[in-house]
């Protein structure tokens, strides 16, 4: 029997990638016999009020074409409704997409492990009564990005570089309670992360090795270093090669609170809300292509 596929395209993302990327994707999954339904979103509700209505159709799979923030909009329906679901990575960040194994830049690619059909169940984390696909983090990153958000001046990644500088002026490290499984650490640190994936930021190994299939939350908590160190972690952060560093803490669990005053928390690259916030796992909620 035909296979029915419904493309959920964020045309905004990447801005405007979604929007071109469809059709290369449409096509490629009508070529291999599959019928596509193409919906194209136009606010962030779309996301799932779609998705919700394709589980109810009777649709064989759900394909979210987007970034992060798109299938972080859609794993709020699709997770434990079995529905299976493929991702066309179209976003900024991408880092669900880089988590599972699926092809960043190559669209037909990506479509091609829809048409394979071979499925894999991943780890959510869940928060604030939201699933989060990828990481939770609050710290100096969260100034870092409140600031840039604030900015309207540089445009696209430099403005991150800009806010990152004018925030190490005056940044001194955040007092933190974590709790782990039960275990209680209080420690000054300069952020922490919770994650069931290992990158955040576009590729950064935050929480590195962490795999998005075994159960458990990985937890990073930078400790306290100085400016310049700081600085030097960050490009560190995307080849992985900050693990090992004295001032990298890895931990392991299935429950983890973060506190600590006047921090907010961001998930999946978006706000979440003020620490203190309880992260735990939704082991295999979801089921994707890959
Ligand atoms: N037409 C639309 N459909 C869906 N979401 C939209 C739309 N317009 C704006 N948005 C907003 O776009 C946000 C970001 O989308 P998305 O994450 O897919 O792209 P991105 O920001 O470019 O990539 P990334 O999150 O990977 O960095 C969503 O969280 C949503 O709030």
């Amino acid at each position: 029997m035909t296979r029915r596929i419904a493309l959920v395209v964020n045309p905004t993302s990447g801005k405007g990638l979604g929007a071109r990327v469809a059709p290369v994707v449409r096509a490629r999954l009508e070529s291999a016999g599959l019928s596509v339904d193409t919906y194209e979103t136009t606010c962030a509700e779309d996301v799932g009020r779609i998705s919700a209505d394709v589980i109810g159709s009777g649709a064989d799979a759900v394909t979210l074409v987007g970034g992060d923030g798109t299938i972080h909009l859609g794993a709020q329906v699709l997770a434990k409704s079995g529905m299976p679901f493929g991702v066309v990575p179209a976003g900024t960040g991408n880092d669900f997409a880089r988590g599972v194994g699926i092809p960043l830049k190559d669209p037909a690619a990506a479509a091609d492990l829809i048409i394979a059909g071979n499925t894999r169940s991943v780890d959510l984390a869940v928060a604030e009564g939201e699933f989060i696909t990828t990481v939770v983090a609050g710290g100096f990153d969260s100034l870092v990005n409140k600031r840039a958000n604030a900015m309207s001046w540089p445009k696209g990644n430099s403005r991150y570089t800009v806010a990152t500088l004018a925030e190490l002026r005056t940044f001194s490290p955040l007092e933190y309670i974590v709790t782990v499984d039960g275990e209680v650490i209080e420690t000054k640190a300069m952020l922490v992360a919770v994650g069931t994936g290992p990158t955040y930021g576009g590729g950064l190994q935050i929480c590195a090795g962490a795999e998005i299939d075994d159960g458990v939350l990985d937890v990073t908590i930078i400790e306290p270093v100085s400016r310049l160190t700081l600085l030097q972690l960050f490009p560190k952060l995307s080849k992985g090669t900050h693990v090992g560093h004295p001032a990298v803490r890895a931990l392991r669990g299935r429950s983890v609170r973060i506190e600590s005053p006047g921090i907010t928390a961001y998930a999946d690259g978006e706000p979440l809300g003020p620490l203190p916030v309880d992260v735990t796992i939704a082991p295999g909620a979801l089921t994707v292509f890959a």
